[in-house]
């Protein structure tokens, strides 16, 4: 078994959970003892080490830590993108077996690559709605709709390349989206962003999270980001040590780029955060 600091983070839904009824093992993601190594060259390097963690549906988790320290790892493992060296993850009741759930989706920091540079923005939005054409009396025409949520509806026929980098983002999102996850799996989805439009889809990804009652896992650098977005920041301790903190962010909403930024809560939770990374051992 891998196991350095084995670490049982469990908790039901916590308070302000919109779907505290339902139970996380039926409908959230839990992760039952999992840890990575990958194979390396100068011998094994642990990943992750053995790591239980369970979220309640609708949660928005922010993964924090320094750089190396397994956030990838870990967000790949609870999104079926990676199989563990052991253990088990179930995602939305169904357990992983080396694929993704159908329900879920991703965006990662380098969204050219999640595009179809050679479709317009509205076919690439189409193509995130493929799967529910068949099975609804939905038509690519209701693409316009995702469109018109992220901000997009006026360049619905140009190409990707021809949308700034924070309009390729927001497509990214909607093309997620218009598959109608119920999971979203976020990847550093802001960290290529000018500060402007970082803030605009922040803000977007909370709308959207509340509207569709989405269960969000999101890797982020930024510890502003994280309290600002998430009802809930673990921390990972370095090398792959697993959990370090798991803390409950208990700020109101609706969430504000001024008011919220600026309270003496937030500020709190980012103090506590920033010297949980710096000082984690
Ligand atoms: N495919 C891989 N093959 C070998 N080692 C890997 C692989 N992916 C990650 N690692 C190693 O696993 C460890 C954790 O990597 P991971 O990408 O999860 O960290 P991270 O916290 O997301 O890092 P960063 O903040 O720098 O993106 C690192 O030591 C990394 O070198």
């Amino acid at each position: 078994a891998v196991s350095r600091h084995a670490s049982r983070h469990d908790r039901g839904a916590a308070p302000g959970d919109r779907d505290a009824g339902a139970s996380p093992a039926r409908a959230g993601i839990v992760v039952r003892d999992v840890a990575k190594v990958y194979p390396g060259r100068h011998g094994d390097v642990l990943a992750l080490a053995s790591t239980d963690v369970t979220v309640a549906p609708g949660q928005f988790v922010a993964i924090v830590g320094r750089s190396g320290c397994g956030k990838s790892t870990l967000l790949r493992l609870m999104a079926g993108l990676n199989a563990p060296s052991q253990g088990c993850v179930t995602v939305g009741g169904e357990v992983l077996r080396g694929r993704p759930p159908t329900f879920a989706r991703f965006v990662f920091q380098d969204f050219s690559e999640s595009l179809f540079q050679w479709q317009t923005v509205a076919r690439n939005v189409a193509f995130g709605l493929r799967h529910r054409l068949r099975h609804s009396g939905l038509t690519p025409a209701d693409a316009d709709h995702y469109l018109s949520q992220v901000g997009l509806a006026s360049v619905a026929n140009r190409y990707p390349h021809e949308l700034s980098g924070g309009m390729q983002q927001r497509l990214a999102i909607a093309r997620a989206l218009a598959s109608a996850p119920r999971f979203l799996f976020m990847d550093e989805p802001f960290s290529a962003i000018d500060a402007l439009s970082r803030a605009r889809l922040q803000d977007l990804t909370l709308q959207l999270w509340h509207e569709l009652s989405l269960t969000v896992v999101m890797v982020t650098h930024d510890i502003d980001e994280a309290v600002y977005l998430a009802n809930r920041v673990l921390v990972l301790a370095p090398d792959g040590a697993g959990i370090a903190h798991d803390l409950e962010i208990d700020l109101p909403w609706p969430r504000t780029q001024l008011g919220t930024k600026e309270s003496a809560a937030f500020l709190d939770y980012r103090r506590s955060l920033t010297k949980w990374v710096v000082e984690t051992e």
